[in-house]
């Protein structure tokens, strides 16, 4: 579904992606790990079109992605949620997710009908589907860090992408909201079928819920393949090693 070639990125001679490849197979979790500052958030910027690439392929669904604006690649069916939270805080659960589907019909700028009286059954449905019914009219700044996290991936859900990209989804977060969201990555991929990319320095996620692994160190892929590949893969645990998240645990 999703094919990086030869990626280069510099900042200011900084070659902060030096030469990265991925390939992520439709209906699979793949996980993007690599110590701190291996270019990981960079690769997903590259991806997504919020970063320009200086040389080499990006391909979704085998067309050329390469450098295009961030919209068009949302159209073409490609989610994302950020590091940092990234929600509307002054407006409802509802509206939040509303603004998403309405875009996804290409209505939000529809200047005949008020907004608000659009695609209601279409918002309540992934309202319904991420647990979130019951919040929908309370402000997001109201809600938990946890619920706030899983309203941003309900957001990027609402333009009922193809491909979902999650940048470090559990930062931040205590050992039961980790678990939610390891359950609605799980929910996502099995039962809904979606594919989705995740970078994340919680081990313990990644070997749970990814069926691929690609790990970046220094901007370069070293390794991808079946978890416990990269798990006795010599070249990973040598750019682990006296990192805090040791791969091997
Ligand atoms: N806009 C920028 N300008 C200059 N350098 C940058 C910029 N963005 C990232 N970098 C540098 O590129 C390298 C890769 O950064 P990046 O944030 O992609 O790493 P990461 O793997 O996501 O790290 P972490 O796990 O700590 O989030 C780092 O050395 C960082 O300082």
């Amino acid at each position: 579904m999703l094919q990086v070639e030869k990626l280069r990125k510099a900042f200011d001679g900084f070659q902060a992606i030096a030469d990265a490849n991925l390939s992520v197979p439709k209906g699979e979790v793949v996980a993007v790990i690599g110590p701190n500052g291996a270019g990981k958030s960079t690769l997903f910027n590259l991806i997504t079109g919020h970063l320009q690439a200086d040389s080499g392929h990006i391909r979704f669904q085998r067309e050329e992605i390469t450098n295009l604006a961030p919209y068009k690649i949302c159209h073409k069916g490609m989610a994302r949620s950020f590091q940092l939270i990234n929600i509307f805080s002054s407006l409802t659960v509802f509206e939040n997710v509303q603004t998403s589907v309405l875009a996804k019909h290409r209505l939000d700028r529809n200047y005949f009908t008020p907004s608000r009286k659009l695609l209601i059954p279409e918002t309540l449905e992934v309202l319904e589907s991420f647990g979130l019914l019951d919040f929908k009219d309370r402000s997001c700044s109201a809600l938990s860090y946890g619920d706030q996290k899983v309203l941003e991936i309900a957001i990027a859900l609402g333009s009922k992408p193809e491909l979902l990209l999650l940048d470090e989804p559990t930062a931040g977060m205590s050992s039961e909201e980790t678990r939610k969201i390891v359950n609605l990555i799980k929910h996502l991929s099995q039962e809904k079928g979606l594919t989705i990319l995740i970078t994340e320095h919680d081990m313990e996620l990644v070997f749970d819920v990814a069926q691929k692994i690609m790990v970046l160190h220094q901007g370069k892929t070293i390794a991808q393949g079946l978890p416990e590949d990269i798990r006795n893969n010599k070249s990973v645990q040598n750019a682990y090693l006296g990192e805090q998240n040791d791969v091997r645990r």
